[in-house]
This record gives C-alpha cells, sequence and structure tokens, in this order.
C-alpha cells in the first residue's frame, strides 16, 4: 500500500539534521509518498504537524535539542516532545520522535543516525 508520510524537520542543526533526514529516509519503503518540510526549530515542528495532520497517514519529526546554560532546553524539548505525543494519541496516527535532545554536540554527531529508529517505529505501528 502506498503510505503519505510528512517528515518535519527543524534546521536549528542543519548538520546533524541533515543526517536525521537521510537515515530517516533509507528506511521509509521505496514505494511511499514522502513530503518534507523545513521549520527553524523543533519548537515549530507540533504545528506544522497539526496543520497538516489530516494529509497523511504517518509523521517524522526529526530535530536536535542542545543543552544551553539556561533552563531553555528542557522547556523546548518537553514541550516539543508533549505536544507531539498528544498529537499523535488524539489523531490515532503515528508520529516518529527523531527529536534528540542532547548535552553536548559529541552526544549529538553520535546520534544523528537516530532518524531511522524514528522511521522504522512508525512503519511498525503503521502495520499493526
Ligand atoms: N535551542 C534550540 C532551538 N531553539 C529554537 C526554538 O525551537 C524555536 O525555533 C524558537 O524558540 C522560536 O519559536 N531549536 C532547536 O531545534 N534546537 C535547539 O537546540
Ligand atoms: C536549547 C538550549 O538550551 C540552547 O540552545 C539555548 O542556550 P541557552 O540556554 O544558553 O540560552
Amino acid at each position: 500500500m502506498k503510505r503519505k508520510y510528512l517528515i518535519v524537520i527543524a534546521d536549528y542543526y542543519k548538520d546533524i539534521s541533515k543526517g536525521l533526514l537521510s537515515s530517516a529516509k533509507s528506511i521509509l519503503p521505496k514505494s511511499s509518498l514522502i513530503k518534507i518540510i523545513n521549520v527553524p526549530g523543533v519548537f515549530e515542528i507540533p504545528v506544522t504537524i497539526s496543520k497538516n495532520i489530516k494529509k497523511y497517514d504517518a509523521f517524522l519529526a526529526l530535530g536536535c535539542v542542545i543543552k544551553g546554560q539556561t533552563p531553555h532546553f528542557d522547556f523546548i524539548s518537553h514541550s516539543s516532545t508533549d505536544a507531539i505525543m498528544k498529537l499523535s494519541v488524539d489523531s490515532k496516527k503515528p508520529i516518529g520522535n527523531g527529536i534528540i535532545t542532547c548535552l553536548n554536540m559529541r552526544q549529538a554527531i553520535a546520534r544523528k543516525k537516530k532518524g531511522r529508529e524514528a522511521a522504522q517505529a512508525v512503519i511498525s505501528v503503521l502495520s499493526q
């Protein structure tokens, strides 16, 4: 079956996002219809998915948050994760969480292939 996927990707850390995107795309079925929307940061991901929730079968949220000096990291990480979970449960559609939350750039580089896990999870839920 030809599934429609929307990938929403935050450009805040472009190199990391590129890795997340290529690893996610590598596992999606070749027959899928895939649309990609770029947003400035992970905070913009939930509203973008929400605006498109009826148009696609499944979604991938990709981005990277790296801890700085202030509590900003916790607010951005929790609010985006919670909003994505709520959207997924309310709409009954899978949204793969490929937002990595890291304490430093070294951790982010080591995790930039995690898009694959998010894509794999979505495929698994779609097949239930
Ligand atoms: N600090 C990070 C951000 N911050 C930006 C926000 O996501 C948002 O774009 C801004 O607050 C305007 O609404 N975004 C990331 O993706 N990663 C970060 O580490
Ligand atoms: C997400 C963050 O914590 C970071 O990008 C912001 O840095 P800071 O807390 O130093 O303003």
